[in-house]
């Protein structure tokens, strides 16, 4: 398929993301409630993506997001920086001593194991991305002078404010505007919509976004909880998935919504918290292709994996323009970024492409 993307030699970037970035607070096998340590890292479901990009396969990207201009703020910069990805287009904003202006988010997760499942506690109302509005940005800037050839923001940016759901479809209209191709993984979560009007709310919103979107990503229960797509032949706690049920939902998605290029959603059937049953869908021109059932895959930190799962996707689409491989990538990245701690990945694409090959875990030395 060909996605159009703009030439490398008038862009900046491969890649940009818009979202919010969080200190991530890992009690590693503990828990939350007991724990006496943490280890940091940063995370956010959009950044995350931009981060593998860069990290994994070598892509040059930015993060559009804000910051409170403290240490907690410049803590969080370290790590971006740690991890290869452009922090000039950040937003610095002041703030007073305690955070009452604003501040930045903290997002408590532990893994959870076996019986137990994963948790995640955020901390991130009045963040300074979550107050931003479109002036924060020179979105033309960023498109029209610069140059990026694929941005990618969603829908936990889009969850934290009025403004920032309008902010999305301010950057995606800029973006298009200079010929950028747009992704946007749906990303529910119930708690950050239950106090601002609940799933009614988030599809309210996410329908008016989609309308502008390319390439649409989501996992197995937000196609139904942003977007309204029922799923036939799903069990209620989806300990079995459909997969005709998903490739018609898909379907009618793409009919509903005709500038979609791309629509991908990935597909986990928890059996513990630390077995998963991990594969993909993806739909292009008017072709449906399933990776490789990843059966029983042992997980050790399942945040993120969604989102590597992006990230190898763009990469396999941008690199490839083959829907079909590049579902591969994203599931076998995926697969990969939950066999270690943090939000965000540590594979490389050496070791993506050998999974994708069917390598196995025999020591290497
Ligand atoms: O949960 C969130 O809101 C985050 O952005 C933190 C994680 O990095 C994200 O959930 C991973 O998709």
């Amino acid at each position: 398929m060909d996605l159009k993307l703009r030439d490398k030699k008038d862009c900046k970037y491969d890649a940009v993301s818009l979202g919010e970035v969080m200190l991530r607070f890992d009690p590693g096998e503990g828990r939350i409630r007991t724990a006496r340590e943490f280890k940091v890292w940063e995370g956010g479901g959009e950044y995350n993506v931009i981060r593998g990009l860069r990290r994994c396969f070598g892509m040059n990207t930015a993060v559009i997001t804000a910051f409170a201009d403290n240490e907690v703020g410049h803590l969080v910069e370290d790590f971006i920086l740690q991890g290869g990805v452009d922090t000039s287009l950040i937003n610095w904003k002041k703030t007073d001593g305690i955070g009452r202006e604003c501040r930045n988010g903290l997002n408590f997760v532990e893994r959870g194991f076996g019986i137990r499942g994963a948790l995640s506690v955020s901390d991130r109302a009045n963040t300074a991305i979550s107050q931003a509005t479109d002036k924060d940005f020179d979105f033309d800037y960023v498109f029209g002078e610069l140059g990026v050839r694929w941005f990618h923001t969603g829908g936990i940016y889009a969850a934290l404010s009025e403004q920032s759901a309008e902010t999305v479809v301010k950057a995606i209209k800029t973006a298009k505007k200079y010929g950028t191709i747009v992704s946007y993984d749906l990303n529910y979560r119930a708690s950050m919509w239950s106090a601002i009007g609940g799933q009614k709310k988030a599809q309210e919103v996410n329908k008016e976004i989609a309308k502008y979107v390319d390439v649409m990503i989501g996992n197995e229960e937000d196609f139904t909880a942003c977007l309204g797509f029922e799923i036939e032949g799903n069990d209620a706690n989806l300990k079995e998935l459909n997969i005709e049920g998903y490739k018609k939902m898909i379907d009618e998605a793409a009919k509903v919504y005709p500038n979609f290029k791309v629509v991908a959603t990935t597909l986990r059937t928890v059996k513990t918290a630390t077995v998963n049953d991990w594969s993909a869908l993806c739909w292009a021109d008017g072709q449906i292709f399933k990776a490789k059932d990843y059966k029983g895959l042992e997980i050790l930190d399942r945040v993120g994996g969604g989102d590597s799962f992006a990230s190898g996707l763009v990469y396999g689409l941008m690199t490839t323009g083959d829907a079909a491989k590049a579902v591969e990538y994203g599931t076998a990245h995926g697969a990969l970024a939950m066999t270690t701690p943090g939000d965000t990945t540590m594979a490389t694409c050496a070791e993506v492409e050998a999974i994708m090959g069917g390598a196995g875990a025999r020591v290497k030395r």
